[in-house]
């Protein structure tokens, strides 16, 4: 435990929806943690400083999660993000709100669970070997963007890879007949979302070249998938200023 064996007082933001619920739990089974705050649409934000959260954990939506993270910033609280719909631009925003707070830290991950940051390192060192790459990224159908953050995430790394090795675009003499049939252009890379009831989240990468396709899927089947990550972001983002982007940097 930090601060002579107290325990690190967290909020959660969202607190009321699948992920928050399941970040509340977690924090609370935990001896190290101390959950003081649990925040959802309509409660004050404010009730999170009252109760001097050292770490706050989001799980909201797109359109929110830049209001709480700003307020967070400038409360000098660490926050770590498991929303969606960071662009580059957004990141540079809190770039900008961080050189202002020195001592304060955020961790935005596209995906806490160790199995689907594996898939994306996985993906990131094939691409350089195949002409093509495609994503089939699968969800339940209350989510609320398209697509995943995860997929986009792993598309600009295959997209990188690729430019690295100065691979070319992908081979495709496809007219698309009906709009959307192609899938998402995310940098050059294809990305389908599928959205059904039963599913978790789940992702597939779809390599080929000539003969041979390779696949790197992952599931995740439960929500509590997340939690080991999500409580390594905990632990380490109140010791670590700035902006860290995914869980690979906090792991050996
Ligand atoms: N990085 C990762 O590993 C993961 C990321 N996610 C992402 O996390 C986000 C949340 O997912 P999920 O839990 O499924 O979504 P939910 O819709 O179940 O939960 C979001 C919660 O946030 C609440 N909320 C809305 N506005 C505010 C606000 N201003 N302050 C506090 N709470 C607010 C919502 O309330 P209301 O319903 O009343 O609007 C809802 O209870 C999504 O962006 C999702 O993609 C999900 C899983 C893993
Ligand atoms: O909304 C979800 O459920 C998930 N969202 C994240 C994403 O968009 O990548 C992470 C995971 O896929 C679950």
């Amino acid at each position: 435990m930090t601060d002579a064996q107290q325990p690190i007082r967290v909020g959660v933001l969202g607190a009321r929806g699948r992920m928050g619920l399941e970040v509340c739990k977690a924090v609370d089974a935990a001896a190290d943690l101390e959950l003081v705050a649990m925040v959802d649409q309509g409660d004050r934000l404010f009730n999170a400083s009252e109760a001097s959260a050292q770490v706050l954990v989001d799980f909201t939506t797109p359109d929110v999660v830049m209001d709480n993270l700003r307020w967070a910033v400038d409360q000098g609280i660490h926050t770590v993000v498991g929303t969606t719909g960071f662009t580059e631009q957004r990141l540079e925003q809190v770039r900008g709100w961080l050189a202002d707070k020195p001592g304060v830290g955020v961790l935005i991950a596209p995906n806490f669970g160790l199995g689907a940051v594996l898939m994306m390192q996985f993906a990131a060192r094939a691409a350089r070997y195949f002409e093509s790459a495609e994503i089939i990224e699968q969800h339940h159908p209350r989510k609320l963007d398209a697509p995943s953050g995860t997929a986009t995430h792993t598309a600009k790394l295959i997209a990188a890879a690729r430019a690295e090795a100065g691979l070319g675009a992908m081979p495709d003499a496809t007219k698309e007949e009906a709009p959307g049939a192609r899938g998402a252009d995310i940098d050059g890379v294809r990305v389908h979302a599928v959205r059904a009831a039963g599913l978790v989240a789940h992702q597939e990468v779809l390599f080929g070249t000539t003969g041979e396709t390779l696949t790197i899927r992952h599931d995740s089947l439960d929500r509590a998938s997340f939690m080991p990550g999500v409580l390594l972001g905990i632990r380490s983002i109140v010791s670590r200023p700035g902006l860290t982007i995914g869980l690979d940097p906090l792991l050996d």
